[in-house]
């Protein structure tokens, strides 16, 4: 199992349709209104492994999200990994840091994703790329080295985080040597 999590409006269903984007018959929902995923989805991938999208934190985020989300991400055994979305355009925000805050505290391994890249600028997108990763390397112990840039509307990325959750989840052999 994995899990999506990030503000509001960050593009966490978009991104979790893109992976989709070979199984069309799957249907996420996603809109232009912050706040619209009120309650975690679950998509099974065949009996592989499942993904959960979670409702939004900051802006209209539903009243019980840090309650609900907390209790999931703290219980979850089989939680393979937790992914972080961060907006490419608005960058880092106080809501992330509360987030990574509780992720740390409770040891679950996560991995940020810079969501939107074909909105940003190229300077913008180089300077939040470059802070989350100086973040990263200074201030965390349970996040992954690498970040993952992706566009949910121009598929770019989207091959390589599927691989990757891909590896997570222990479904893609790795190659020796
Ligand atoms: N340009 C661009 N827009 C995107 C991208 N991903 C998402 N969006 C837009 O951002 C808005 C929010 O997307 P959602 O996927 O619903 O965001 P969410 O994080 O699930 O939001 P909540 O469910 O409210 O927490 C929609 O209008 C999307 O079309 C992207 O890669 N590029
Ligand atoms: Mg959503």
């Amino acid at each position: 199992m994995v899990c999506f999590v990030g503000r509001s409006n960050v593009g966490k269903s978009s991104l979790i349709k893109a992976l989709f984007s070979l199984a069309p018959d799957v249907e996420v929902r996603v809109s232009k209104t912050p706040g619209h995923t009120k309650k975690m989805n679950f998509f099974k991938v065949g009996k592989y492994f499942t993904l959960v999208d979670m409702p939004g934190y900051g802006y209209r985020a539903p009243q019980d999200f840090a309650d609900m989300v907390e209790a999931y991400l703290q219980e979850r055994q089989n939680l393979k990994r937790t992914f972080l979305l961060v907006d490419s355009v608005v960058g880092f925000q106080k809501a992330d840091h509360t987030a990574i805050e509780m992720l740390e505290e409770f040891g679950i391994p996560y991995v940020f994703v810079l969501t939107k890249i074909d909105k940003a600028s190229k300077g913008l997108l180089v300077k939040n790329v470059l802070e989350i990763q100086d973040f990263a390397e200074k201030h965390t112990q349970g996040c992954f080295p690498q970040l993952f840039p992706v566009s949910s509307i121009e598929y770019s990325g989207i091959h390589l985080l599927r691989c990757f959750i891909a590896h997570v989840t222990g479904n893609l052999p790795m190659m020796n040597s």
